[in-house]
């Protein structure tokens, strides 16, 4: 028999509130694990908390690629962890795992199918940067620099990025130095992030947005205008940065976190002022979705391992520990209380 525990969610914030760690509810419970054929059992080390979750606590998600979570139902999204024992061909004890459903619970029967073996070489054995850097928010930055930022080695330009000390907005404003842009300005809520962006991470320079006025910052850091802007915020910040671009720019269109507790569509709507400004401008905004770049994941996650592996870039990451606290973990991110990647430690 296993001492499990588990997280359900216990309620729903409603689509114009916010999230409260109340809102989920950890059990345990004991559990025989039968394996049927083609299962595996699962010790889960690490699991991941992401701003789409907060569109899976409503009933209605606002996007066709995300299902709600169901009341009363064990909820789930990225994890990492290890196979302890199989009935799966293909998936040998001892092997690590990972999976963007995997249950919020401390071990897991699994079907095979939804599993991908992770090789430890890769992350230097740091498992938790599968969920992170070396994973799908670090997809997120590199692909979403490449397929929608045109970024053009020699022709100085300025990227600024939004959410920028986190998971995909710190490896973004990264790849954007090095891919060639001249200037790389990250938007971020701490004094503290916006010394890690430029002391850590090698950004130009760090805007916190809870301090002082956005727009005067952003004249005083990219003199030059702003020629690519990685969006992960929506809302007001964007309004400032889209109405310093320059004409023929570029907006990556990653996530609009400071809508997400309100009752809009995904993506909200634009303010009229802005939208002017990206026609008459002639700035492209077009919406950014990793999983629609499946075909070009293995060989983003072999870029971005040899990026961290020669320290060309950097990983930050917050770590809580328990399943406990996960409800805690996910409330902290969505109001900043992470630097870097934001994931919890389940089991050793
Ligand atoms: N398109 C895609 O395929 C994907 C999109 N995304 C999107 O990318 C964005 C970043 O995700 P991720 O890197 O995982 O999360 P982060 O690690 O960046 O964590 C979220 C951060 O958002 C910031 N934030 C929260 N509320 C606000 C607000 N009202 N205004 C400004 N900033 C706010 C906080 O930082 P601060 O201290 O700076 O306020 C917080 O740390 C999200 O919008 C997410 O939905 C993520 C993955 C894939
Ligand atoms: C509705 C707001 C979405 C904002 C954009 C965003 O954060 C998208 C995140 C996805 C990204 O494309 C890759 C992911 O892993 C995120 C979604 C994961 C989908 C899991 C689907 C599981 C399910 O619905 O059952």
């Amino acid at each position: 028999m296993l001492n499990v525990k588990r997280v359900v969610l216990r309620s729903r914030p409603g689509k114009d509130g916010l999230p409260v760690p109340e809102n989920f509810r950890v059990e345990e419970l004991m559990k025989s694990p039968e394996l049927k054929e083609g299962q595996v059992l699962v010790r889960t080390l690490f699991l991941s908390v992401d701003p789409y979750m907060r569109c899976r606590m409503n009933d209605d998600t606002g996007a066709d690629y995300l299902l709600p979570w169901r009341l009363g139902e064990v909820v789930d999204g990225g994890g990492v962890g290890v196979v302890e024992a199989s009935k799966n061909q293909a998936l040998s004890v001892g092997i690590t795992v990972t999976s963007f459903s995997w249950p919020w619970q401390t071990y897991n029967v699994m079907d095979g199918s939804l599993l991908q073996e992770v090789d430890p070489e890769m992350v230097d054995g740091h498992l938790s940067h599968v969920l992170g850097a070396v994973g799908m928010p670090g997809l997120t930055a590199l692909l979403g620099v490449r397929e929608k930022g045109h970024v053009t080695p020699g022709s100085h330009q300025t990227m600024v990025i939004s959410g920028a000390a986190g998971a995909c907005g710190s490896i973004a404003g990264q790849i954007g130095r090095l891919d060639g842009c001249e200037r790389v300005v990250g938007i971020c809520g701490s004094e503290q992030k916006c010394q890690a962006l430029v002391t850590e991470l090698g950004f130009t320079a760090g805007i916190n947005y809870k301090k002082g006025d956005i727009s005067s910052a952003l004249r005083e850091h990219c003199p030059a205008g702003i020629d690519i802007y990685f969006d992960n915020v929506g809302g007001p910040i964007s309004d400032a940065v889209i109405s310093q671009m320059n004409p023929g720019g570029h907006v990556i269109l990653c996530g609009q976190i400071s809508q997400y507790n309100k009752d809009v569509p995904y993506p909200p709507p634009l303010s009229e002022d802005t939208q002017k400004a990206l026609c008459h401008k002639n700035i492209t905004r077009e919406r950014f979705v990793v999983l629609n770049y499946i075909e070009k994941h293995a060989e983003g996650l072999v870029q971005l391992s040899r990026w961290v592996k020669t320290g060309q870039i950097k990983v930050l990451e917050t770590v809580v520990n328990g399943i406990e606290n996960m409800g805690e973990a996910f409330c902290s991110m969505m109001t900043g209380g992470n630097i870097g990647k934001q994931v919890v430690k389940i089991t050793d």
